[in-house]
């Protein structure tokens, strides 16, 4: 074991420097099952000590200070995904040993666990938690978006990086299955490893949908370790014939990134087939609009609060 055992480290991020979640209100008085609960330091806030339980509603960080209690969730429904990852090798003079504090934001960089580039003389197991939270639009009603929150829960009581992992996969399986919709049973299970399909139009809109895919899109595939197969379609009615003819259940889901005439292909492709009903039942269909005028994209966009 390590000079320090229960002590792991937690850091939250978001793209602005600012922790989403606190604008959130809870969502019921209801208690939460709470599957995994374990205590973690969050760096960037003075070192403060937190209790991190995870629930089917999401993540709640509760802090004790003088008497009374702080809490705040990111909610499940705002989590995409998480990864196990070490942390990468510095290229400094002389290595951190297993119990030395945290690096600062700026400072940790990490990278999957068999990549050459991994810092040996790191045994912890990072577990980044991906989050992209619903900031309220004004008054008007305009300008809703999602920001973009990591959170990082350092696993590091034990000596060894296999031990260390396990407990941190232990958090990303429970949290997988939460977002599946499932309860997590804590044993190593079988999670999700369907692909997805990417169906992309490269002439819509202004012709940048493979840049927005690869930009904005792709890194969120990582972040939720979904795994997919992108078609990118070679003329008029490709789509359509795609997924009139193909096995569309070997993908977990279809995503459309074109206009809405790309969509269009996609739904009646499906309507042409025979189990149409069991298709149009089994598969999710989404839209990255990349268009000239994306109106269907935008009457069916769906925002939650
Ligand atoms: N490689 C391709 N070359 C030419 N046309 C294509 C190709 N792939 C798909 N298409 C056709 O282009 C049509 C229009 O594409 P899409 O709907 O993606 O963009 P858009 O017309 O710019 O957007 P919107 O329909 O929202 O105005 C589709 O109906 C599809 O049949």
């Amino acid at each position: 074991m390590s000079e320090n055992p229960k002590i792991e480290k937690l850091r939250l991020d978001d793209d602005d420097g600012e922790f989403g979640a606190r604008q959130q209100k809870p969502d019921d008085g209801k208690p939460a099952t709470v599957y995994l609960a374990e205590t973690f330091y969050i760096t960037t806030k003075k070192n403060s000590q937190f209790e991190v339980k995870l629930t089917e509603r999401g993540i709640c960080l509760r802090k004790e200070s003088n008497g009374s209690a702080k809490e705040q969730v990111i909610y499940m429904k705002d989590i995409i995904g998480c990864r196990c990852l070490r942390s990468k090798r510095k290229g400094q003079v002389g290595s951190p040993c297993a119990c030395s504090s945290m690096p600062g934001p700026a400072q940790l960089k990490v990278v999957d666990e068999h990549s050459a580039d991994l810092d040996e003389s790191d045994v912890s197991a990072y577990l980044y938690i991906y989050a992209y939270i619903l900031k309220k639009a004004g008054r008007r009603g305009r300008g809703s978006r999602r920001e973009r929150t990591t959170l990082t829960l350092r696993f590091r009581s034990f000596d060894c990086y296999e031990d260390n992992n396990r407990e941190a996969q232990k958090w990303r399986t429970a949290i997988k299955q939460l977002i599946n919709g499932e309860s997590p049973d804590l044993s190593p299970k079988l999670i999700e490893q369907r692909r997805m399909l990417i169906l992309l139009n490269p002439k819509s809109g202004s012709g940048k949908a493979r840049e927005v895919f690869q930009q904005r899109v792709a890194p969120m595939f990582a972040e939720a370790e979904i795994a997919y197969d992108l078609h990118v379609t070679k003329r008029a009615f490709f789509a359509r014939e795609f997924v009139r003819t193909k096995d569309v259940y070997t993908w977990r889901g279809i995503v459309v990134v074109g206009g809405d005439g790309l969509f269009w292909e996609v739904i009646n492709g499906l309507l042409e087939r025979s189990d149409w009903q069991h298709a149009l039942d089994q598969i999710p269909i989404g839209i990255i609009p990349c268009g000239s005028g994306n109106g269907l994209a935008k009457t069916i966009a769906h925002v939650y609060g």
